[in-house]
């Protein structure tokens, strides 16, 4: 059936202006004033904002980490994505050394398959690069669609590549078009200063930051920028913490070396402090990269704004507190990372950066949506309001008030890192591909209506270096 949204304020990552927009077969027909159809189903958007659906480039969907595996699947993962505005997800597919790529691919659609009920695609990590490798990447690359690879310089013995891996990734990447990622810290010197701290007897989860200082988030993302610039690629920073970070991916980026920075709701309105609450509760804000001194956080909205970073992911990894974050009572090292952001992620973004002046409200369209569609071969079937792209869509009543809580929110986990925080906006209606996801606030989605997306070979003149978000695109 036709759907018209009528009296909206659209907003796109370069233009807000009132119209109507109708929908048909999943997919935006016409965009115009006053527009009246015959047979549609009318949806009305008065007072709302009518953004492109927002895209979340960083989740860890059921995935094995730390002796266990984040609590969030694809069905409430994706539930409590779209609750808050999200209608895509790319969530990182892990690989073993030894194994061929694909498998892990498959395990990865048989996690998702007939539980998405938003579209989603997936990141592949490399842990190594041999012939075998060198092979699958190009048939993975055109028969998946997989077009982005993750490299771990953290994660000592588990995750960790090293800088060959890293440099071959990229030099393999640039001549395929792919998208390198990283999770950027020095592996390395963190163990060292962990079996520092542990033999001091210094096991609580403040200990966790204390290990993982900026210098070495700092150190490694130069390394990566710095052999991404010897080998010409492309390359995609994930979750910057820290001004250490930002100030190595400004550099490169003045250079003019494809250097594309994200970071996460938690790094911008969270501190290193959290790590200290009493009865081990510190372990719910143990993160990598782990929480920062406060200062950090104005040095993060400043590079949202004046570009040096262009996304924001959630980097989505739930553990429960009890029964999972406690595995690592006495020893930090054995706390699961991550939290359940997937949720607030946009509404954060929204009530701290567009309602506090940080940053405006093309920009923050593009911050969650369009900018990820560009990097991710995602652009314009997703990201944009435009006529002929998918119709997923967030109908955003800017005035409502909310205070997030574990007693609300939608995924699985049992608690809330934000508990207690009061956001001002909030997505009332979503639509992905025309169909409602949620309406009204309430969940009416189905369980397999996402579908697995095959992303486009990684464009440089789509994404060009040199536009900066301070003008948006
Ligand atoms: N970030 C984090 O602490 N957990 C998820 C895995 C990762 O992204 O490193
Ligand atoms: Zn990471
Ligand atoms: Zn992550």
């Amino acid at each position: 059936m036709k759907k018209l949204i009528k009296n909206g304020i659209i907003v796109t990552a370069t233009d807000t202006y009132q119209a109507d927009l109708l929908i048909e077969n999943g997919k935006i027909s016409c965009i115009g004033q006053d527009l009246a159809v015959g047979g549609a189903e009318v949806i009305d958007a008065k007072g709302c904002y009518v953004f492109p659906g927002a895209i979340d480039p960083h989740t860890h969907l059921e995935m094995p980490f730390g002796g266990t595996v984040s609590k969030d699947d694809f069905e409430t993962g994706t539930i409590a994505a779209a609750f808050g505005g999200t209608t895509t997800v790319i969530d990182f597919c892990l690989t073993s050394k030894g194994e061929p790529l694909t498998n892990a691919i498959q395990t990865w659609h048989a996690k998702s398959k007939d539980k998405a009920v938003i579209d989603y695609g997936f990141h592949l990590m490399i842990g190594e690069i041999n012939d075998d490798v060198l092979e699958e990447l190009p048939v993975v690359m055109d028969e998946e669609g997989i077009t982005s690879f993750k490299v771990f310089m953290a994660y000592k013995n588990v995750f960790q590549a090293d800088d060959g891996t890293l440099f071959r990734t990229l030099v393999a990447a640039k001549e395929l078009g792919g998208l390198v990622m990283v999770h950027a810290e020095n592996g390395d010197v963190i163990e060292y200063l962990i079996q520092q701290a542990l033999a001091e007897g210094k096991t609580d989860p403040i200990y966790h930051a204390l290990t993982r200082p900026p210098e070495v988030e700092g150190e490694a993302t130069s390394r990566a920028t710095q052999l991404t610039g010897l080998a010409n690629s492309q390359l995609y920073v994930v979750h910057v913490s820290c001004a250490d970070a930002v100030e190595k991916i400004a550099d490169a980026r003045r250079k003019g070396f494809d250097v594309w920075g994200e970071t996460c709701p938690q790094y911008l309105v969270l501190d290193q402090t959290y790590l200290e609450k009493p009865d081990f509760e510190g372990a719910k804000y143990v993160w990598s990269p782990p929480l920062r001194e406060k200062w950090h956080q104005d040095v993060l909205w400043n590079a949202l704004k004046n570009g040096d970073l262009q996304t924001l992911g959630s980097d989505q990894c739930s553990f429960d507190f009890k029964g999972q974050k406690d595995l690592g009572k006495g020893d930090f090292t054995k706390i699961p990372n991550g939290g359940p952001i997937i949720e607030d992620r946009v509404s954060i973004l929204f009530s701290e950066g567009v309602n506090k002046g940080r940053i405006t409200l093309n920009q923050f369209v593009n911050i969650t949506s369009t900018r990820i569609a560009k990097l991710f071969g995602l652009y314009p079937q997703k990201g944009t309001i435009a006529v002929g792209t998918d119709a997923d869509l967030v109908i955003f009543d800017p005035k409502i008030e909310r205070i997030i809580s574990v007693e609300t929110h939608h995924m699985a986990a049992d608690y809330n890192p934000f508990e207690g925080m009061k956001v001002t906006g909030e997505p009332v209606t979503v639509l992905s591909r025309g169909e409602f996801v949620i309406r009204e606030k309430q969940f009416v989605g189905k369980l397999g209506h996402g579908r697995y997306l095959k992303r486009a070979k990684y464009n440089s003149e789509k994404t060009d270096v040199r536009q900066s978000n301070s003008l948006t695109i």
